[in-house]
């Protein structure tokens, strides 16, 4: 059995990232940027208003003055503009280019107008109110790094600055193989010794919920059908992963069958609670995580293990589950071999600290305390107990 921290530094050593392409900015939301993109524009691409208002030079707004208005400029005008003559001032509006000699833009609200006559009332800084080009970035200037998944926010800065097409990882192939005779679809009628599915309905939507599409196959528990699943999937995805048939029971074929398929195993077992039987082996680039059939380690396997293997496909510079720190509300006993990974629900309090409140119901069979929990703590192993006030790392379900 290996740590938790061992498991996870593990991936990177063998998991190795998917080839990477161009693709439409459009369709790259979502995906790891795999070479930096760079500025093809100044930004803001020119000198502009940032008021409704009128433009004039710095010496005629050093003070209080009455200026004509010559012209009136729009944004998205692009014509060519009239500098400005000392005496006079020209009409303007937010997103407009500044004529070449502007000084600052004066909002509408602060001067008087009567007829073609502007008053302004009062001096103004040199500069005021026009948004610079170039400010905020120079054309060429780097944008997005390599490592780092698109945002809704980052891709409009990339549209911002030019860039229709970026080069990513092309999403991961997953199939997704619930094992287990005893387990039926929801809404299947039910014979004693069968179970309601709770995992496929868990990964499925995990992975939909981080942006991955997967195909889902129910497997019984016979060598045949667990090969035959198996080795068609091995052959399609990118990553397989299989939930129940990992542990030491005589039905449990997931890891006999994986191996004698040519997978070949990188560690067996974690000491994690829950999710101890957890498999991971690779047939060339294909990686097979083999979950254990108990619903709580199935969340644990996703949050955790594939999120990181996910995220070393695509070529994340931080590949894994982002960690945070909070305090424990209470008292939670103590594991002195396995790392216990508890779901809880997260308070931030009115001084900025992030309380966590562990809830009741965390055995690896039970899962209905995830209706009230917001994120997993990460107890390290440890035979005492873990004292509430104590900081412990939690990162969101
Ligand atoms: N002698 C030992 N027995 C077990 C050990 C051990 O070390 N020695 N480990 C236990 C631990 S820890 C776990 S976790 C389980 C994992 O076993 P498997 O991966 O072989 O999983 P299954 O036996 O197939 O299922 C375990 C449990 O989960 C239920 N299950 C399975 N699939 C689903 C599903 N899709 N939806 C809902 N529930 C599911 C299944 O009915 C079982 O109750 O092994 C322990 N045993
Ligand atoms: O590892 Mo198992 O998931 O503890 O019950």
């Amino acid at each position: 059995m290996i740590s938790l921290a061992e498991a996870l530094a593990l991936y990177p050593l063998h998991v190795r990232p998917l080839r990477t392409q161009a693709a439409p900015l459009q369709a790259a939301l979502g995906h790891v940027l795999r070479a930096p993109t760079q500025a093809r524009c100044d930004l803001p691409r020119f000198s502009q208003s940032a008021l409704d208002g009128y433009v004039l030079t710095n010496e005629d707004a050093a003070a209080p003055c009455t200026l004509t208005i010559t012209d009136s400029i729009a944004a998205g005008d692009t014509g060519e503009l009239r500098p400005l003559q000392n005496g006079e001032c020209q009409r303007i509006l937010t997103g407009a280019r500044v004529p070449p000699n502007a000084g600052v833009v004066v909002a509408q609200e602060r001067v008087s107008v009567v007829g073609d006559q502007m008053t302004l009332k009062e001096a103004m800084k040199p500069g005021a109110n026009i948004r610079w080009q170039g400010e905020e970035l120079r054309e060429h200037s780097t944008i997005g790094k390599t490592g780092q998944r698109i945002t809704p926010g980052h891709l409009a800065s990339l549209s911002a600055a030019g860039i229709d097409q970026v080069t990513v990882t092309r999403m991961p192939r997953i199939r997704v193989l619930v094992s287990g005779d005893e387990v039926k679809p929801a809404g299947t009628p039910l014979l004693d010794g069968q179970i309601w599915d709770a995992n496929g309905p868990l990964a499925l939507t995990w992975l939909r919920s981080q942006g991955y599409e997967a195909e889902l196959r129910y497997i019984g528990d016979t060598r045949e059908a667990v090969s035959e699943a198996l080795s068609a999937a091995l052959d399609e995805a990118d990553l397989v992963i299989s939930t129940g048939g990992v542990s030491v029971g005589d039905k449990d074929y997931i890891i006999p069958v994986a191996e004698s398929l040519g997978v070949e195993r990188v560690f067996w077992q974690v000491a994690q609670k829950p999710g101890k039987p957890l498999y991971f082996g690779q047939r060339g680039d294909r990686t097979l995580l083999g979950l254990p059939g108990n619903p709580g380690a199935v969340l644990i396997g996703l949050t955790l293990h594939v999120r990181a293997v996910l995220d070393i496909l695509e070529g994340a510079a931080k590949p894994g589950a982002a960690f945070f720190s909070g305090v424990l509300a209470q008292e939670v006993k103590g594991d002195a071999k396995r790392d216990c990974l508890h779901r809880m629900r997260l308070d931030i309090s009115d001084d900025g600290r992030a309380q966590l409140q562990p809830l009741p119901h965390q055995d690896s069979h039970m899962l209905s305390n995830l209706a009230n929990a917001d994120v997993l703590a990460h107890l390290p192993a440890q035979s005492q107990p873990h004292a509430a006030g104590s900081i412990v790392k939690w990162t969101r379900l």
